[in-house]
């Protein structure tokens, strides 16, 4: 892909070139195929979402992707002077060298102090700033990982498993916050997840792999996908298409009433026409 094809005017319009593109890759490790002609795109502004079962090749294709394996054939086209924010599943840090938090996010490449400061706000890590990379919890090791990714200013952020070692709370709050940061950034994602129920709502495209694509499209119609159910039950295809309404509301005073009775803001739950004290 050369610099000129990134965006080409057309009378429909301006069409944005994606920002990378695999062609039938094909990968063997061990004698064992990893990667069996894969062809994907990945279009700027996109959320993807690559989903597959335990060692079924998610790693290694963004590894292909991004040029740090090669495959032994197809072609990977990357727009020239991509930037891209990687957070890999695992960073091997040697424990006897001492390295704060601070230090750490220093050594990202162009890391400017105020942009530095701003993720370490944004992602609540302004207290770990001390505090060594050895001794921090799975979840505040992977907002330290994505701090370091957002300071390269990516065009297409790559998280590999970013909610590894986080807990269930951390890893809502995690997957609501990536399209806050593609908003923010106009970059692209490309994510790796086991929870398709849980990245849903983030997500404008998933893909499920299993060596080769075995489908693909929007989260919807993938968690109906027979391929999908196949790989991981139907088990969670409700989970996935589950819905809340919430048809009733928790008073302050821990009663319950229906929506209908209530006077307003049922999200909050603590405006309720009954009265503290009443047996009603
Ligand atoms: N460097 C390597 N040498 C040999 N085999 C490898 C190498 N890296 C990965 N593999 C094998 O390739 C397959 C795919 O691995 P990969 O890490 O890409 O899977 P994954 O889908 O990311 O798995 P997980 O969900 O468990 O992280 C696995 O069978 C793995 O053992």
């Amino acid at each position: 892909m050369s610099a000129s094809s990134a965006a080409v005017n057309t009378s429909a319009g301006v069409i944005s070139a994606p920002l990378i593109e695999a062609q039938n890759l094909r990968l063997a490790l061990r004698q064992k195929v990893v990667l069996d002609d894969i062809s994907l795109k990945i279009e700027p502004g996109k959320i993807i979402t690559l989903i597959g079962p335990n060692g079924c090749g998610k790693s290694t294709l963004i590894r292909v992707l991004l040029g740090l394996t090669k495959a032994d054939s197809g072609r990977v086209l990357q727009r020239p002077d991509l930037r891209i924010g990687y957070m890999p599943q695992r960073l091997a840090l040697d424990e006897r060298m001492p390295l704060t938090v601070g230090g750490f996010l220093r050594l990202a490449r162009g890391a400017k102090k105020d942009q530095i400061r701003y993720w370490q706000e944004r992602l609540g890590i302004k207290a770990l700033e001390q505090q060594s990379v050895h001794n921090l919890s799975g979840g505040e090791w992977q907002r330290v990982l994505l701090a370091r990714a957002l300071l390269l200013k990516p065009q297409l952020l790559v998280l590999d498993e970013p909610v590894q070692g986080v807990d269930v709370q951390g890893q809502l709050e995690l997957y609501q916050l990536i399209p806050t940061l593609r908003d923010e950034l106009g970059c692209a994602v490309l994510m790796v997840s086991h929870d398709l129920h849980l990245v849903m709502a983030a997500t404008d495209e998933v893909i499920c792999l299993n060596g080769h694509v075995c489908c693909s499209g929007h989260p919807d119609s993938v968690s109906l996908d027979p391929a999908y159910l196949q790989l991981f039950g139907r088990r969670e295809a409700p989970i996935a298409h589950y819905t809340h309404h919430h048809d009733h509301a928790h008073c302050i005073d821990g009663h319950v009433e229906p929506a209908n009775t209530l006077s307003v803001d049922h999200e909050h739950h603590q405006h309720c026409n009954h009265h503290s004290g009443s047996n009603s």
